[in-house]
């Protein structure tokens, strides 16, 4: 039967998975985690059960360990009909999604659980907030209020970062970017050297030249990424998340004199949740909408959660 819209297309094009069924391929998963893994795992967002970790991201750290090593074995392949060593090219994974909906968490712990695999993989972990601009540039731009938006970023850098890294380049290295001073930070960079995977998380992974149209390039981030993953969640949930991470950080992060969002510190709980909300509404919601849920199709695994950052369903590409 012919396809009659770009929905039955992207239907025909994943294999889907609920809670349970996922987490039923955990039988076919030979990694048993030490007490000592597990309160390490612990220690990345003690919000996050256990239960969630072992039927959810262990079977995906186990269908991720299964891609690299094909990959190793191809470039092996490749290596021996050439006749040449070639320059390491780690494996890249992106994540993607919106603001607050775990990117940071999911990709710390998967390149905690990937670490744990008999191979232990190294496995380095880069956000693309690091490509954003300096506030005086987006300040002279008149983007401050787009922070997150495309042109609020420097791709071309980006772009050249990712492939310089599938190059296999000995040491590749990325500006960091401080939730705490709201900037990036002066002479502060990241390095890169060579390890076996590389997960590289942000909202803008999957975005194309078509995202980008005041900065014509042909090569997207996504032309590096060796595996992607958006993580998805309703909007009505994502802007809580926001709210809630907002409050706490008024409770911590704010409290430091230092901190760009210092004022925030004094503000009262349903002030602060206001902000909040003002904030998600005229920023990363409209960026949500505007350039981030348009990427989810293009991902070869989408990871939709619910209530309490639960992972609900699992959508895998053919
Ligand atoms: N699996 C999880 N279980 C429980 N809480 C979680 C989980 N993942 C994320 N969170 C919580 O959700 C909030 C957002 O998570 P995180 O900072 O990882 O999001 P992000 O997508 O990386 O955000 P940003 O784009 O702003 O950097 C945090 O308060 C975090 O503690
Ligand atoms: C740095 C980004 C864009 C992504 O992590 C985001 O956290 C952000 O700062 N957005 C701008 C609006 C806000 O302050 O939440």
């Amino acid at each position: 039967m012919p396809l009659t819209n770009s929905q039955e297309l992207i239907h025909s094009a994943y294999l889907e998975f609920d809670r349970n069924s996922w987490a039923n391929l955990r039988d076919n998963v030979p990694l048993t985690l030490s007490e000592q893994d597990l309160s390490r795992l612990k220690g990345i967002n003690e919000d996050i059960s256990m239960e969630e970790v072992v039927q959810i991201y262990l079977p995906l750290s186990r269908l991720l360990n299964l891609y690299v090593s094909a990959r190793q074995e191809r470039s092996a392949v490749q290596e021996s009909f050439l006749g040449v060593d070639s320059a390491k090219s780690p494996y890249v994974i992106g994540i993607a999604g919106s603001v607050a909906v775990g990117k940071s968490t999911t990709a710390r712990i998967l390149q905690a659980i990937l670490a744990c695999w008999p191979n232990h993989p190294s496995v380095a972990l880069v956000t693309t907030d690091g490509f954003l601009r300096p506030n005086q540039e987006l300040e002279a731009r008149d983007l401050m209020k787009k922070k997150g938006f495309p042109a609020s970023y420097d791709i071309r850098r980006l772009v050249q970062f990712v492939a310089d890294i599938k190059a296999g380049k000995a040491s590749v290295s990325a500006p960091v970017y401080s939730h705490l001073d709201y900037d990036i930070l002066p002479g502060v960079e990241q390095k890169v050297e060579q390890p076996d995977i590389v997960i590289l998380e942000g909202l803008n992974v999957l975005q194309s030249g078509m995202d980008y149209p005041n900065q014509l390039h042909r090569v997207f981030v996504s032309d590096f990424v060796d595996f992607s993953i958006f993580v998805d969640a309703e909007e009505e949930l994502l802007k809580d998340w926001y709210i809630q991470r907002f409050l706490s950080f008024r409770k911590g992060a704010f409290t430091d004199p230092d901190a760009y969002f210092h004022h925030y510190a004094s503000l009262s709980e349903t002030e602060a949740s206001k902000t909040a909300s003002r904030i998600w509404d005229e920023i990363n919601g409209v960026n949500l909408t505007e350039n981030i849920t348009p990427t989810k199709q293009r991902a070869n695994l989408i990871l939709k959660k619910g209530l309490n950052h639960q992972v609900e369903q699992i959508w895998l590409r053919k």
